[in-house]
Parts: C-alpha cells; structure tokens; sequence
C-alpha cells in the first residue's frame, strides 16, 4: 500500500506532456498521489490513457477514485496541436492548467561529423519548440484568466555539460533552461512560477538505448554509483509543483546523483 503523501496539489489541474512513458509517467503518478487531477499528454494517445489508468480514479485500475484525469492525444511539436491541447484541457476541466509539466522529448543520437539535419531538426522541433509552444499557449491561458500558476520544464544535465553524440539534444536542453529563465522573468509578476529540472542518467526508455559501453563508462562517473528512477525527478516535480517551492522561479534543479556537480 502506498504512503499516503500530503495532499499538496488538491487544487490543482496539472497538464503533463510525454506522460505516456518513462519521467512523464512517473510524474502524472505522483501529481496524482499528492490530490491533483492530471491531463496526461502524449504523441502516443493510447500510452497516455494507459497512465491515466494508472492514476486512480473513474475507470482506473487502482479503483480509489480521486480526482478526474483525462488523456489527450497531442503532437507538442506542431503549433496547431498544441495549441488545440490548451483548448482541449480548458474544455475539459473549465480552467487553465495551474501545473504544466513538459517532459516530452526525443533523441536522435550522432556524432556532429554524421548528424544529419534531419536528426537536428526533430530533436529541436520537439525538445525545444515543442516546450516553447506548451509553455506559451499554457502562459497565455493563465495570464488570461488571472491565474497563478507553476511551469515545470525538462532539460538535461547534458544542457549544462554537454555529451558526445548529442549536439542536438544538448543544444535542445540548453535551449529549455534559457527559455525558461526568460519565461521566469516575464511571468513572475503574473504569479507564475518557471523552472527546469536537469536530471542525469534515469532509468527509462529513453536511456536503454545507449550502447551499454557508454552506460558502464558513465555509471562509474556518478557519485552515487547508479542510474536514477523515474520518480527521482518526479519527487522533485511534485515540490516545484507545491506551494512549498513558493519563492522558487527560474531555478535549474538538478537530479543526477551527483554527476557533474
Ligand atoms: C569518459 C566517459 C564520459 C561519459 C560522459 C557521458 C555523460 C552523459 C550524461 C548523460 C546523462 C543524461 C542523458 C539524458 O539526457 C537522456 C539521454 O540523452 S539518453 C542518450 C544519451 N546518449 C549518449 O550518451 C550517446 C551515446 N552514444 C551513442 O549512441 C553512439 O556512440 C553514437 C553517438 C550513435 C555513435 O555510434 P557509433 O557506433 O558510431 O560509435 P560508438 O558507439 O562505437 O562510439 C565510438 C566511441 O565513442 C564513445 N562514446 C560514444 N558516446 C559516448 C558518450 N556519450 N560519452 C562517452 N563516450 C562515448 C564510445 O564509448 C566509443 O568509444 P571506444 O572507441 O573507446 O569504444
Ligand atoms: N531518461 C533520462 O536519462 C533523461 C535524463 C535527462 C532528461 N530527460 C528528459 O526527460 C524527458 C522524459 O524522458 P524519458 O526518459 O521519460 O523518455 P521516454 O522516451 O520514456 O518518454 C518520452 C515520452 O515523450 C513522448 N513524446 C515524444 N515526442 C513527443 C511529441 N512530439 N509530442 C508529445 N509527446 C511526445 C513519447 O511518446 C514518450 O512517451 C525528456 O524530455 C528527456 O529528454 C531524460
């Protein structure tokens, strides 16, 4: 049986993107334990409905109804899609999302002599364009209706540090961290809070494809000597999502066990 957590986000509406795998899942999970009703959004609609099942709730497999969460189908590279995601959630739920969590994102690994513009032009059109289109079209809902509310951008590690075969997605999750410090300038006197959260190596989709030569060679480099889970970084989430992160804007938290402190 899970610990029951504080109920911090019971008010809240939290819109999360890439929420059908991996950190956008464990994030929507823990949302969702801490009382808020989650709109779970993903390129993969039916990964997305799989993570609301998870959530409790009507026509949940944890069967403890809290709270209605919904799935939504959305492309946030696209600005028509994600625009229409804003206007699906307001529809849904009659407010704006008080919590957006952008964790969608994509790899396209190659070292700079082989990328191919192709390669760079996805993982940027998703990573960074992606999270600049949600992050706006949610600002404008906010600013709009005269709510406050709490952005919650994923970067990397490797957008402070760099990494061997990712000029793109390095440059992608550099990208997030400037937007989103910008973002914190702008909307701070609206009462929205923007931040990024770095993790490091997270056991997840998304890293089990790196050659395990790599793995090995970066797990011995992390002071705490092992790849993070998921909800590592949705811990996190959960507190920059709170009110117990109330005078934190335009901070980068990062969550690597240490590497490249
Ligand atoms: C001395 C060790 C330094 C390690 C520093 C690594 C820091 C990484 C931190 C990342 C944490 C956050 C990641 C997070 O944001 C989520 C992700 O992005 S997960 C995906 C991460 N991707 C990578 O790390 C790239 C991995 N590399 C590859 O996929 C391939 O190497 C590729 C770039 C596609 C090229 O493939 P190819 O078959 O052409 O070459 P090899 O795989 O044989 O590699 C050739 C040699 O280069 C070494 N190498 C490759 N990538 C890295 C790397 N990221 N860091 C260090 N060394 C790397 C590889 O080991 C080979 O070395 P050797 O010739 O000695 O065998
Ligand atoms: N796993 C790690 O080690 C790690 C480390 C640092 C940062 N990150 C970042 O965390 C976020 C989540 O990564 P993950 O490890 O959970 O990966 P993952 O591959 O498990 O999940 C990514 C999700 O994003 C969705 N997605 C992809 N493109 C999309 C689009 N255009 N529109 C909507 N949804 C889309 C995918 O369908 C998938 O469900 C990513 O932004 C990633 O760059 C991951």
């Amino acid at each position: 049986m899970a610990t029951q957590l504080p109920l911090r986000l019971r008010s809240a509406l939290a819109l999360v993107t890439g929420a059908g795998s991996g950190i956008g899942r464990a994030v929507s999970v823990r949302l969702a334990r801490e009382g808020a009703a989650v709109a779970a959004c993903d390129l993969d609609g039916a990964a997305a409905q799989e993570t609301v099942q998870l959530l409790g709730g009507p026509g949940s497999k944890e069967g403890t109804p809290r709270g209605n969460h919904a799935a939504f189908q959305a492309d946030v590279s696209e600005a028509r899609t994600a625009r229409r995601l804003l206007e699906q959630v307001q529809a849904c739920f009659s407010c704006p999302p008080s919590v957006v969590v952008s964790c969608a994102g994509i790899t396209r690994d190659e070292f700079l002599l082989h990328m191919s513009e192709d390669d760079w032009d996805k993982v940027i059109a998703v990573n960074l364009k992606g999270i600049f289109l949600v992050t706006q079209a949610a600002a404008q809902a906010l600013v709009s209706s005269g709510c406050h509310g709490s952005i919650i951008n994923i970067s990397s590690i490797v957008g402070k540090v760099g990494n061997m075969g990712q000029t793109n997605y390095a440059a992608s999750k550099a990208g997030v961290i400037g937007l989103t410090q910008t973002a914190a300038r702008e909307l701070g006197r609206h009462g929205i809070r923007c931040n990024s959260v770095l993790p490091g190596f997270i056991a997840t989709p998304m890293t089990q494809k790196v050659p395990q030569k790599v793995l090995d060679k970066v797990t011995r480099m992390i002071p705490m000597g092992h790849l993070g889970d998921p909800e590592d970084v949705a811990d996190v989430v959960a507190f920059l999502a709170s009110e117990d992160s109330g005078y934190i804007t335009g901070a980068s938290v990062e969550v690597t066990g240490g590497l490249f402190m």
